[in-house]
């Protein structure tokens, strides 16, 4: 196994930078630098030099030894000045020595796994927790990183073993007396994790949200003043405005943090019948994006004459607030009147929506959750004509369980890996 090293924290100027080591040698390569022996597991504040002698920097060295560490191998870690220089010398000569070479991206991360540290659930919830920006996505990502799906999927696991193993029972005592009717309990335990994997996948559109973020669109007539709008909402001048109609074709996108949820905000052609060719592309546009998205803002008197569905949930205000005499459910984005009531508005509805999830946030682990659930499903069925099928219902209760052991990575994921281990960044 070759000795891996990469820098940790960030790439350019810093207070303080990292360098990781992970491997067998690990501990000797740093302590090479040191001119020093190092403890299997502490801390000690040392001088790094090169082989010629010459000082490199004063440092931080961090022991651990596996299988208690990040990866489960020897690590060690260089806390050092987090200069440009400084971490390329330390790498340089981090380099030299032989047995080490420079780590992949996800690499150390990617040893976690395979020494069985972490399962991939929690992989998945690292990238997350490391891509996090806002509230809701840091405390998502903290769920899945500290296991709590890999600790489902491995409760229903045992209960379905239980099951397999009831039915297995009757089938090995097919030519003798039955000694209980076994199928109430297999159904019980069935069932029960039936129903969980079913929140589980249903929850997934929704934390998949939280993970990607929301999209909410801003859809009206030319000139209702959706532009002035996203750029009050942004705080500053993504589009362009102006008093001639059709001036947004293409759809703006802002990245906002909305009280902690991340959001998407689409500003799209203002809505109407036009000849011309271009405007007629951003219009269809408008429309395609309006309607995929999670939350529709109508600035409108009128929604019914935009021709994209108001469905429940969305918003409704009144454009121009500024120019009506009753400004009852009006905005302005000249003004910013109203602007705080449709942020808390968008919010409220948002958050709404996120309460219902579950743990699972990606499609891979809902695709898996329903591979599991429809086995079961069919396994159920079978249990209905008695004993002599039992063995078909086994069969299918291992279908469920593979499914859930490639959930959490522990089978059939060795194509996934590179796809998964390719987000990551170098260093972790
Ligand atoms: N008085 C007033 N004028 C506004 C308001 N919002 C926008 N305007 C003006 O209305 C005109 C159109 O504004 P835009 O933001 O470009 O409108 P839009 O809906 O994006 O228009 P299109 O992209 O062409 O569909 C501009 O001259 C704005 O200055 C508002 O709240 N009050
Ligand atoms: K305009
Ligand atoms: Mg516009």
């Amino acid at each position: 196994m070759d000795t891996i090293f990469a820098l940790a924290s960030a790439q350019g100027k810093a207070g303080v930078a990292v360098i990781r080591l992970s491997g067998p040698l690990a501990h000797s390569a740093a302590a090479n630098l040191t001119g020093s022996p190092l403890p299997p597991r502490g801390m000690r504040v040392r001088s790094l030099h090169a082989s010629d002698g010459s000082r490199l920097d004063d440092g931080l060295v961090l022991t651990f030894q596996g299988p208690a560490s990040f990866t489960g191998e020897d690590v060690a870690e260089l806390q050092i000045h987090g200069s440009t220089a400084t971490v390329n010398a330390v790498m340089r000569c981090l380099s030299d020595i032989n047995g080490l070479r420079l780590a992949e991206p996800g690499e150390f991360t990617r040893r976690a796994l395979e020494n069985g540290k972490m399962d991939l659930t929690q992989v998945e919830g690292l990238a997350d927790l490391i891509d996090s920006e806002t509230e809701a996505q840091r405390k998502q990502a903290q769920t899945i990183l500290a296991g709590e799906l890999g600790g489902l999927a491995e409760r229903w696991r045992r209960d379905l073993i239980r099951a397999a193993s009831l039915l297995e029972a009757v089938i090995d005592f097919a030519d003798e007396e039955v000694p209980t009717d076994v199928s109430p309990e297999v159904r019980t335990l069935v069932s029960g994790v039936m129903h969980d994997l079913q929140r589980e996948a249903e929850g997934v559109k929704i934390a998949e949200r939280i993970r990607t973020g929301f999209e909410v669109a801003i859809v009206g007539l030319p000139n209702a003043g959706k532009s002035t709008l996203l750029n009050a909402l942004a705080g500053r001048e993504a589009a362009i405005t102006s008093e001639y109609a059709g001036t947004t074709r293409d759809v703006i996108e802002v990245r906002m943090d909305l009280s902690g949820l991340p959001v998407t905000l689409l500003d799209t052609a203002g809505l109407r019948e036009t000849e011309d060719h271009v405007e007629n592309l951003g219009i269809k546009l408008a429309r395609k994006r309006a309607e995929a998205a999670d939350l529709r803002v109508f600035l409108t008197e009128n929604p019914a004459e935009l021709g994209v569905a108001m469905i429940e949930g969305d918003i409704q205000v009144l454009p121009k607030s500024d120019l009506r005499e009753d400004d009852e459910g009006g905005i302005s984005g000249k003004t910013g009147q109203g602007i705080d009531q449709l942020i808390s508005h968008i919010s409220r509805t948002l958050s709404a929506k996120s309460t219902s999830h579950g743990i699972a946030t990606r499609e891979r682990h809902r695709v898996a959750l329903n591979d599991a659930n429809s086995a079961l499903a069919d396994a159920m069925t079978v249990l209905e004509s008695g004993p002599d099928l039992y063995d078909i219902a086994a069969e299918e209760l291992r279908t469920a369980i593979r499914a859930l052991e490639a959930l959490v990575g522990r089978i059939g994921v060795e194509d996934l890996l590179d796809e998964i281990f390719a987000s990551f960044c170098l260093g972790k």
